[in-house]
């Protein structure tokens, strides 16, 4: 099986080519990643209509987490997303739809009836994101299981965070194998997952090898690996995201990675392979969300520093994407 394991600079050069087994691809094809996300952004035009960049579901939010949803609901639209739905547990809704009149809110996800009621909007979206601000409520993740056997059976991409990471790490089966799903674990979150499907403490975190062989345990579904520097693997090839960040690591930066390749994971798979030069999309996409990201969080450091949060990444989203991903 073909291994690679390539950094890429700021400037989306390769910086080194850590191993290479009988790769189905050549350095050439690394050479500029960031005009592989450029290929995959749908062009604005005055012949779309509303819904046709991106209707996006946020799967999250009950009584203790309502920023982490409107953090990626709101990171999906600035992005690019033209509608957002957060489906959220009854009591978080009303203080979600108060954060922002551009969210529309369904307070649905605690109630007897939560999978039907979800179910009934899927064949209307083009992405999920699951957990952010979920928590871990059996009731609902019992839910949530359920949306997701639904929206693996219609075919949807899934990004999976937070405590959506959380029920995985519960049950790898029901993610196992799904190619459309990416999961996006920070470092506690891919130790916990690494246990539950390796059997084992986890040894080497934040090393490539790492990253790949739970992705490969999943059945080679994609999975980010965020830190200090992004590792990014299709259980084939790693990807290195070390995009300049900053030292400010403030609760929702993750929230907007999630919100962000909700859309990004959709255009990707609608632009397909050809656009990526023969790269699985998800991973075009996740390396695309990770650098706008560390983007937002470096341009948002320049001007506020240690005062810096969530609000002010999102602030950046659009002149972060101009700046990367605007010919
Ligand atoms: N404003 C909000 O509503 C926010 C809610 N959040 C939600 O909070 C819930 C719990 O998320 P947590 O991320 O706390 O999950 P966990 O409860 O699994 O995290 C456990 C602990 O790990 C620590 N940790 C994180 N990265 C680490 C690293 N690199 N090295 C060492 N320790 C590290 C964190 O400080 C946290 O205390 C999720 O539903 C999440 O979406 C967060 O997204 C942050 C913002
Ligand atoms: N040490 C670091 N240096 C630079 N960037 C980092 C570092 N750690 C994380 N990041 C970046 O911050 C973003 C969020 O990662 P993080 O590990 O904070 O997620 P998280 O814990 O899930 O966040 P959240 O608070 O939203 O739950 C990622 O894009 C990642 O690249
Ligand atoms: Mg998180």
């Amino acid at each position: 099986m073909g291994v690679r394991s390539v950094a890429i600079s700021a400037c989306g050069r390769v910086l080194q080519r850590a191993f290479s087994l009988h790769s189905a691809h050549s350095t050439k094809d690394m050479e500029n990643f960031f005009q592989l996300v450029r290929n995959i952004v749908p062009a604005l035009t005055s012949k779309k209509h509303k819904g046709q960049d991106g209707r996006i579901g946020i799967v999250g939010g009950c009584q203790e987490y309502t920023g982490a949803p409107y953090f990626a609901g709101i990171s999906a639209l600035k992005v690019g997303a033209d509608l957002t739905h957060v489906f959220c547990a009854r009591e978080a809704a009303p203080v979600i739809k108060s954060y922002s009149p551009e969210l529309i809110v369904h307070p649905v996800l605690d109630s007897s009836n939560a999978v039907e009621e979800v179910e009934k909007w899927l064949p209307r979206l083009h992405a999920l994101v699951v957990g952010p601000g979920l928590g871990r409520d059996d009731l609902l993740l019992n839910n949530v299981r359920g949306i997701l056997e639904a929206s693996k059976a219609r075919d949807i991409p899934v990004v999976i965070d937070a405590d959506g990471l959380w029920l995985i790490a519960q049950q790898p089966a029901l993610i196992h194998n799904y190619q459309k799903a990416i999961l996006t674990p920070n470092r506690v979150e891919f130790g916990r997952l690494w246990e539950a499907v390796l059997n084992s403490p986890v040894d080497t975190q934040g090393h490539s090898d790492s990253v790949l062989k739970l992705s490969q345990a999943l059945g080679n579904i994609t999975v980010v690996q965020k830190g200090e520097h992004d590792l990014i693997s299709d259980g084939q090839q790693v990807l290195v995201c070390s995009q300049e960040g900053s030292s400010r690591r403030c609760g929702g930066q993750g929230d907007l990675l999630s919100g962000s390749l909700g859309v990004m994971a959709h255009w990707a798979l609608l632009a397909g392979p050809e656009r990526t030069n023969g790269f699985s999309p998800l991973l075009v996409a996740a390396w695309g969300a990770c650098t706008l990201t560390r983007e937002c969080n470096h341009q948002a450091f320049q001007k506020y520093g240690r005062s810096t949060t969530t609000t002010d990444m999102i602030a950046e989203v659009g002149p972060a994407f101009s700046k990367l991903f605007t010919t």
